[in-house]
């Protein structure tokens, strides 16, 4: 199948909700499945609220925590269906206030280079000693969702899980260690290597 812009698109099921997401290079030998959250909807945004605050309330968190970008409306949506009221967010960009925020560094999938993760230094009460969810669209290498783990602890949070909508191929599960076997999610996508008719097909054990 391919989108509106003729590309190739890979249907995955996130917990009863089709996605048909578009299959984006990387470079000539390896593709991406992308699912962009800001772009699908608010009637998505509130599924995946639903169907991981279901998975999570048995941990009894007291707040959940997103990085920016992409984590900021998972951490919404599940705080929201979990009838909590504040969230945390991890910001990417160093704004004034952030001067002498808590930092982790990480590289992830889909940006280039390295990036920073800062905590507001306002936020740790909402953090230190608290139950903590920590939350995002997508793990694939598993360097954003460790980062964002370990700024978590840096701060005094007790993490008693973390959430995606989607595990990608198989890297983070060396890349976060015991941090895996707590890891909930509503689907999985292969990574993409092209087939001998220029078609992109699912690397296998990906
Ligand atoms: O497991 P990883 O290899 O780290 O990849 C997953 C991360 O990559 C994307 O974020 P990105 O860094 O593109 O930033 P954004 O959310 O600001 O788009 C996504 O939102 C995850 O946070």
């Amino acid at each position: 199948m391919t989108d509106q812009a003729g590309r190739q698109t890979w249907r995955v099921d996130v917990e009863g909700y089709p996605l048909d997401l578009p299959i984006v290079p990387i470079n000539p030998e390896f593709a991406i499945s992308l699912m962009m959250v800001i772009d699908l909807g608010v009637t998505f945004g509130e599924h995946i609220g639903k169907e991981l605050a279901r998975k999570i309330a048995p941990l009894q968190p007291d707040i959940i925590v997103g990085p920016a970008t992409l984590g900021i409306p998972v951490a919404i949506e599940v705080t929201r269906a979990l009838g909590l009221d504040d969230y945390v967010v991890l910001q990417k960009s160093p704004k004034l206030h952030l001067g002498d925020a808590l930092v982790q560094t990480l590289t992830s999938i889909t940006s280039k280079g390295e990036q920073r993760i800062l905590l507001d230094r306002a936020a740790i009460p909402l953090i230190e000693g608290k139950r903590v969810v920590v939350v995002d669209d997508v793990v694939a290498s598993g360097s954003s969702l460790k980062g964002a783990l370990d700024l978590v602890r840096q701060a005094g949070g007790n993490v008693v899980g973390a959430g995606v909508i989607l595990t990608e191929a198989q890297d983070w599960r060396e890349t976060l260690g015991a941090d895996a076997e707590t890891l909930v999610s509503l689907a999985h996508i292969p990574q993409f290597a092209p087939g001998a008719d220029g078609v992109w097909q699912p690397i296998p054990g990906t």
